[in-house]
């Protein structure tokens, strides 16, 4: 139902949003636009693109082409029906400060400050903040409206301003776009599961970092203990204009 709202002698616009079922895995779920936003987790060059940080690293990206092509779908529609759309950004300053030193784990287990180790040709260029590595794949550049939340670890809810952003705005809803499915999209539902928030992946808006089985296990972990999986097609039609047809 909705009904006026006034806070602190402020009227607030109605929720116009009605609640929409999202079809997913393991069963259907119910969200409205106004309290979900459209995650866009580190699609970065470094994660993205030949010669980013991931290839340099060893991993295969050279099939993450669909996926940021249905990310950009999902991008449309989510605007569209006035869905919040938040890019998280992953990485360091340019001297690594905040990658930690040898007294944190991330400087021990990251294999991006791992491969710069090995090969210093490469030190200052993977994941630093201003560089090629570190930057947005062009074809998911933000739009006016969108909103970016850099992060310094694999979970967008450590030491950032994720949450706050999140609960600022009454989102409850998270739908998952990005990569790595394995690592920062399934550490930062984990930690939103934690926190009460509904997490949704579009499970082809999404890639792995490793072999195919680290998709499909993160999937399975996600389906069945911490949330829900759905698909881009999906998301779209749930949340077109009333009357649309596709
Ligand atoms: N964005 C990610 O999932 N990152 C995965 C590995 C890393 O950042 O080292």
């Amino acid at each position: 139902m909705n009904v006026p709202v006034n806070v602190a002698g402020v009227s607030l616009p109605q929720d116009a949003h009605p609640a929409r079922e999202l079809p997913a895995r393991p069963e259907a779920l119910r969200m409205k636009a106004s309290e979900t936003a459209l995650v866009v987790v580190d699609m970065q060059n470094a994660y993205a693109t030949l010669g980013g940080y991931l290839d340099l690293a060893g991993f295969d990206v050279s099939s993450t082409g669909p996926v940021i092509a249905a990310i950009e779908k999902a991008l449309v529609a989510a605007r569209a029906a006035g869905i919040p759309v938040i890019f998280l950004q992953n990485g360091w300053d340019a001297d690594y400060v905040e990658a930690g030193g040898p007294g944190s784990p991330n400087w021990h287990k990251s294999n991006a400050l791992k491969t710069m180790r090995k090969r210093p040709e490469l030190q200052g260029q993977l994941l630093a903040k201003g560089g090629w590595d570190y930057a947005l794949v062009d074809p998911l550049k933000p739009q006016p409206g969108d909103i970016v939340v850099p992060k310094t670890r694999y979970s967008a809810f450590f030491n950032s301003t994720f949450d706050s952003t999140l609960r600022a705005r009454g989102i409850r809803n998270l739908v998952f776009t990005g990569i790595a499915t394995n690592v920062c999209v399934e550490s930062t539902l984990r930690d939103g599961f934690h926190l009460e928030y509904f997490g949704v992946v579009l499970a082809d808006a999404t890639h792995q970092a490793g072999p195919a089985f680290a998709q499909q296990a993160a999937l399975f972990n996600i389906e069945t203990f911490f949330g829900w999986v759905s698909s881009v097609d999906d998301f779209c039609t749930t949340f077109a204009p009333v009357g649309a047809v596709s």
